[in-house]
């Protein structure tokens, strides 16, 4: 069978995904959500003209005269009122974010006035009149448009959401994402090993891509190459709502390698598997209904790469966020041989010279090896049948996390 091109692969991936229904979550919960429904202001802001300073409000007239001598009849602190009128002459001591009384519209600094006599200030400099005044409605007014559908909360848009008086707001679903990992040899960590075991360290990884990706997770732990178990794993999945389901190991050729068998059994539609990529080459993907279904290979450093490559696209999709890979030009360490027909992810160590960024390829590539991809900053992408490439020539490098 021929490998499907990496293009090919993650344009049929992300084919006729849409994002998730919505949810009402409190906004102390909304932080990196996407919003589901506009938000609107439910309030003018402020609701009154505010005073922007601490001081005395006057009116203009009175302002503009240094040597100016005023009467002060009342304070107003932030969250009271004065109910007083403020004749030509007057002014009322007031504090930052209180109203102004009615018919005054300036504010003289309270470094700008001295104390003249008990209950009279005068002027030390003149203020233009209007000045130190916040309007109301300034920031927004009732009814406005505030927050449009689809962007992403941060936190300046979830402190707006909330002086519009929102408690909550509807946002995209966070994805639910099972993972299955396979293979009779799997132990969990902290287990004591026998003969042919190893540690079973797939989930957590790719756990951690998918939750970079505004996923939820849920680890169903391992299933041994047995049919009947890993079969009841994919039907926890799917009993749990889950919408995608991602399995580890088991994808490719051996006798022993039953997802394919197993998902297609519980309902999957193959859509594509073995993707002309290194590492990562029995990548599957498929649809059971509304789930996607993602076989990452076994290898370690092949599931890691499928995650950052597939799996992350594909969920933020999903959660309606938006998602690119983090693409720089490098400039290359050490001299590279010719690609064959496998787009190539090299694992590759990332230093600055110069203000530039350097990447060298580890000499070491097996896709077992975590802890050269863990001492990766980034991968070097050689494009299928690439030429050689000499150290100091350009080349694209992703960066990974
Ligand atoms: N005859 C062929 N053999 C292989 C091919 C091929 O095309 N023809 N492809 C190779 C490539 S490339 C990869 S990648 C692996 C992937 O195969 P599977 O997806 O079936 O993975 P497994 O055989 O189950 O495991 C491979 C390797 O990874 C270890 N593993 C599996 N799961 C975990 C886990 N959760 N944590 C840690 N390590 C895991 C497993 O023990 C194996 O060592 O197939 C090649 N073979
Ligand atoms: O492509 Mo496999 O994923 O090399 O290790």
């Amino acid at each position: 069978m021929a490998l499907v091109p990496m293009e090919t692969a993650l344009e049929r991936l992300l084919q006729g995904v849409e994002p998730l229904t919505a949810e009402r979550v409190p906004l102390d919960q909304a932080y990196d959500r996407v919003l589901a429904e506009p938000v609107t202001a439910l309030r003018t802001q402020p609701p009154f003209h505010a005073s922007a300073m601490d001081g005395y409000a006057a009116h203009g007239v009175d302002a503009g005269a240094i040597g100016n001598r005023l009467a002060v009849i009342g304070e107003i602190a932030a969250g009271s009122t004065f109910s007083g009128t403020v004749g030509k002459g007057e002014c009322v001591r007031i504090f930052t974010g209180a109203p102004l009384p009615a018919g005054v519209d300036t504010v003289v600094i309270q470094e700008n006035v001295k104390v003249a006599a008990p209950g009279i200030i005068e002027l030390l400099e003149t203020t233009v009149a209007g000045r130190n005044v916040r309007r109301a409605g300034i920031d927004f007014m009732e009814g406005d448009l505030l927050i449009e559908k689809g962007r992403l909360l941060g936190p300046a848009a979830l402190s707006l959401a909330a002086s519009a008086n929102h408690p909550s707001l509807s946002v995209v679903k966070r994805p639910l994402v099972a993972i299955i990992a396979t293979g009779d040899e799997l132990r969990p960590p902290g287990s004591a090993t026998g003969p042919g075991q190893i540690i079973s360290s797939n989930a957590y990884g790719i756990a951690a891509c998918a939750r970079a990706a505004g996923a939820e997770v849920l680890d169903l732990g391992i299933a041994p190459d047995r049919r009947d178990a890993t079969a009841a794993l994919v039907r926890e999945a799917v009993a749990a709502g889950a919408d995608v389901i991602v399995t580890s190991g088991g994808a490719s050729v051996g006798d022993h390698d039953l997802v394919h068998e197993v998902l297609t059994g519980e309902g999957m539609t193959l859509d594509f598997w073995k993707i002309a990529m290194r590492p990562g080459k029995p990548l599957m993907f498929g649809r059971m209904g509304e789930i996607r279904c993602l076989g990452l290979p076994g290898n370690p450093v092949a599931s890691l790469v499928c995650s950052q490559l597939f799996l992350k696209p594909l969920l933020a999709r999903l959660g309606g966020k938006p998602f690119r890979q983090d693409m720089r030009a490098a400039i290359l360490g050490a001299d590279m041989s010719a690609n064959d027909h496998r787009q190539d992810y090299v694992r590759a160590r990332l230093e600055e010279r110069d203000g530039k960024l350097v990447a060298t390829p580890f000499e070491m590539q097996d896709s077992s090896m975590l802890r050269v991809m863990a001492a990766a900053g980034g991968l070097i992408v050689r494009a299928p049948f690439a030429d050689p490439l000499a150290a100091g020539e350009p080349c694209p490098v992703l960066l990974i996390d």
